[in-house]
């Protein structure tokens, strides 16, 4: 499945006089989905801020393409080609749907706002943010206001904006959160089409997600890594059973 393009070692954080992760190993392969699973307060979006430049790591290592990223920040990380998703954050709700696509379009190549107009007749601005639209199969909402969406259609839209910049690497936080069955399914199925070629790593506390979108699952708790595997190993897994599972999914 191809070697780790994200290498995690002895990574350590804490906050004041409490260790919230505790020693963290992980790899993430070139082209896995890996799903980061744990119950509450185990460390999970803490290991993503530290992942993403959001949190400076107290000790340890964060490998991410050749490069040493602990402590960069975001800015720099998401340029070597890390990018993550905020929930429904980095939308601009009150910008259409074609115009928040193009703004994350260009923001890689660091062009301001003022220039739009100018950047308007660039056609590779255009095909690359109309490409993206249909990539989401959000075409027909091209002209929609961002924040009238249904919330799963700007999910769809912000997965889109984080592939704007082509990224290596996209961790996605909770993408199924407050979404229906029906939205859930369809997320997950959108998921798995435009992340194909591309690492994902995971945080979902939906299990029938995380087991059926996930090539390997590691399991945080109490800010340490207990296991990594498969989805079938992780299920059998006696000591996850018993720190998180449970009988009832590993049924
Ligand atoms: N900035 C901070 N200062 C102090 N404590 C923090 C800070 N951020 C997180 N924590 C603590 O670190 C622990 C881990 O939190 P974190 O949000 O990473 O867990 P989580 O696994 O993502 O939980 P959940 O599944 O509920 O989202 C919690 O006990 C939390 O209170």
């Amino acid at each position: 499945m191809s070697d780790p393009i994200l290498s995690i070692r002895g990574l350590r954080k804490s906050f004041g006089p409490t260790e919230i992760m505790r020693g963290v190993d992980l790899d993430l392969l070139g082209t896995e989905r890996h799903a980061l699973i744990g119950p509450n307060g185990a460390g999970k979006s803490t290991l993503f801020h530290l992942i993403s430049g959001h949190l400076a790591p107290s000790a340890g290592t964060v490998h991410f393409d050749g490069h040493s990223i602990g402590g960069r920040t975001p800015q720099a990380i998401n340029r070597l080609g890390l990018a993550r998703s905020f929930q429904i954050t980095n939308i601009f709700p009150k910008l259409t749907v074609f115009e928040n696509i193009r703004l994350a379009v260009m923001r890689p190549h660091g062009l301001a706002y003022a220039f739009w107009k100018f950047i308007d007749s660039d056609r590779r601005v255009r095909e690359e943010t109309y490409r993206l639209l249909e990539l989401v199969r959000l075409t027909a909402r091209a002209g929609t206001i961002a924040g009238e969406m249904a919330y799963s259609e700007q999910r769809s839209l912000e997965i889109a904006m984080t592939l704007a910049s082509d990224p290596k690497v996209i961790l996605l936080d909770e993408p199924m959160a407050g979404m229906s069955n029906e939205e859930t399914h369809y997320t997950a199925e959108l998921i798995l089409e435009v992340t194909k070629g591309r690492a994902l790593m995971l945080v979902e506390h939906d299990m029938d997600v995380v087991f059926s979108l996930s090539d390997r699952i590691s399991v945080l708790v109490y800010g340490q890594v207990i296991a990594t595997g498969t989805p079938d190993e992780i299920r059998a897994n006696a000591s996850v059973k018993e720190a998180y599972l449970g009988e009832e999914v590993a049924a």
